[in-house]
């Protein structure tokens, strides 16, 4: 903050105690939505989340987890786990990524900025690669910002460029990808014509190829690594929209999941290795599934896998990914400067904190809501727990996920008695709502109900307090729908699968022995959102929260 007199000491709450064990129950991607037969929150045997919505109607409510309230442009933007953990961690809304990329594009800056000029510094004689997700998704990236800056980069003296495209299906309908690629075909084509040798030089899906995340599984960085660096991978072809088109057919993979493909020219050369004296943008906003590519990018000393060349490039994120390590040093557009979260606060106040999931969802209730910094405040505070995730499968075949060990573990940590919050996130609705397999959502969301019952039992146990919510929806709607409801056909006739998030509020609910009497949900929050739900925390370990935080969602009533 830099203002003096600045104290990261909290005010006691009036009427709230110190002291109790309070359990954040994050349930990832689960929004509350119309009962038919696509929600599968609805259609699963969910007797404690249930219970929690009947039991108390002064203690559940729904808050709002998309569009501006989590700093996202516009309210057509579907929340995701990044905007979502930062506002429920951080206490207040900041304009996100997305946004900020828009603002620097639509004004120039982001070509006036460190980052772009170091970059352009290649242009002369080196070879500009952009490499990310292809869609209009608006969760890890935009295709429009793609095009816009292979524009303004063109313009700006860029006379090679070679686009790695990632392949979506995950925010956005399956089948998507061929769409975007020919929306972006068409761009590099005019780009050719006014003399910019300008194409695409690699591809595969995203869960398959680059964007791991939290170190799940390196191979996935690898395989992006052999197409992108080396211009090697097990399927070659001379135009990307053919490779997507045949690799689906034959292969009959998705979109998230195409395996690592180069484009070649007539000699069967690959068109775009990235070598010496190139330059090299990940041209993703959202920070989880770049910091693996930006580590491998980056640094000189790194044994994750065998780079084989590491050439010597000019590299930059279209964000900083992770504030903490300063990863990527070089960036175009600088991140929302997301400080002095609740769990910083907390711990600065003596709260002992103690987070956990498995690992694809581990840096969600860490890093994510630490504003994007990886580590602890104080750990002799803190302990984080990371369960280790399957890797290599899509979890519609295991939809139990690690739920239940995560809530062993969380439950553990409550009856130990040395932490005063547990805080997790329960990935099952989200994860398995991804692949788009009704039946397997419906199992994830029954497991991830019982997960939730293993704490709130610990909770009673030690008379704590319990705070359970949602970053987003997802498993609540699983159809893509008309303006009225209608799921949508396709033009065969077959039901349109939404893998993606939603843009449906998420439920939250507060109890357990420990919660004081007269505590309620206030009635003059109606468009309360994820950014309320820290203060709330705040109050229920005894604390006011900082003034310029959203308000809490809670008001103590005499009674
Ligand atoms: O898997 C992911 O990267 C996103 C969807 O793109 O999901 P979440 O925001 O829930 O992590
Ligand atoms: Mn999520
Ligand atoms: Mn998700």
């Amino acid at each position: 903050m830099g203002t003096s007199g600045f104290s990261w000491k909290l005010p006691e709450h009036p009427k709230l105690p110190k002291g109790k064990t309070v359990a954040v129950v994050v349930l990832d991607g689960w929004g509350e939505a119309k009962p038919d037969q696509y929600n599968c929150i609805h259609v699963a045997d969910t007797p404690t989340m249930d219970s929690l919505k009947q039991g108390a109607p002064e203690k559940w409510r729904l808050v709002r987890a998309h569009g501006k309230a989590v700093g996202l442009p516009t309210e057509d933007d579907m929340g995701n786990s990044e905007v979502g953990h930062n506002a429920l961690g951080a206490g207040r809304i900041f304009a996100q990524g997305a946004k900020l990329v828009d603002l620097a594009l639509a004004s120039g800056k982001i070509y006036e900025e460190e980052g772009f000029k170091y970059i352009k510094e290649c242009f002369e004689n080196g070879t500009l690669h952009l490499i990310g997700l292809l869609s209009d998704g608006g969760v890890h990236s935009r295709l429009d910002q793609l095009q816009l800056l292979l524009k303004g980069a063109s313009e700006r003296g860029a006379k090679r460029i070679r686009v790695h495209i990632l392949t979506d299906g995950r925010d956005v309908l399956d089948g998507s990808s061929i769409g975007f690629l020919e929306i972006l075909e068409n761009d590099l084509a005019k780009l050719r014509e006014k003399g910019v040798d300008a194409q695409i030089a690699s591809g595969g899906g995203r869960m398959y190829v680059t964007m791991d995340r939290y170190e799940n599984d390196w191979d996935v960085v690898k395989r992006g690594w052999d197409a992108q660096v080396l211009g090697e991978a097990p399927y070659k072809f001379r135009n990307a929209v053919e490779a997507v088109k045949k690799l689906r057919e034959e292969l009959k993979v998705n979109d998230q999941y195409l395996p690592p493909f180069v484009i070649v020219d007539e000699n069967g050369k690959p068109v775009g290795p990235i070598v010496d004296g190139d330059a090299v943008v990940t041209i993703n906003f959202r920070a989880d599934r770049m910091v693996m590519i930006a580590k491998a990018l980056e640094y000189e000393n790194f044994d994750k896998f065998d780079r084989v060349r590491f050439p010597k490039i000019h590299y930059a994120g279209m964000l900083q990914y992770d504030g903490e390590l300063k990863l990527p040093s070089r960036y175009l557009v600088s991140p929302p400067e997301i400080e002095r979260t609740s769990g910083e606060y907390l711990v600065h106040n003596g709260v002992r904190t103690f987070a956990c999931s498995e690992t694809v969802k581990f840096g969600h209730v860490t890093f994510f809501w630490n504003g994007n910094r990886s580590g602890y405040f104080n750990p002799e505070l803190e302990e984080y727990v990371e369960i280790p995730s399957d890797s290599g499968i899509t979890f519609n075949v295991q939809p139990k996920m690690k739920a239940l060990e995560i809530a062993e573990k969380t439950r553990d940590a409550i009856l130990g008695g040395k932490f005063d919050q547990v805080r997790v996130n329960l990935p099952n609705g989200d994860m398995v709502g991804h692949t788009g397999d009704i039946e397997a959502t419906v199992v994830a969301c029954k497991v991830a109900d019982e997960a939730v019952k293993i704490i709130l039992d610990a909770i009673e146990q030690v008379g704590g307090i319990y705070v359970v919510t949602a970053d987003h929806g997802n498993a609540e709607d699983m159809v893509k729908r008309n303006k009225s409801g209608q799921p949508l056909l396709d033009k065969n006739g077959k039901l349109q699968i939404l893998t993606s998030h939603t843009l449906e509020p998420v439920p939250i609910a507060i109890g357990g022995p420990g919660l004081a009497p007269g505590v309620r949900f206030r009635k003059d929050i109606p468009n309360g959102g994820l950014a309320n739900v820290a203060a709330t925390v705040m109050n229920l370990h005894g604390f006011e929260a900082p003034s310029d935080y959203e308000p809490t969602l809670i008001e103590v009533v005499d009674n």
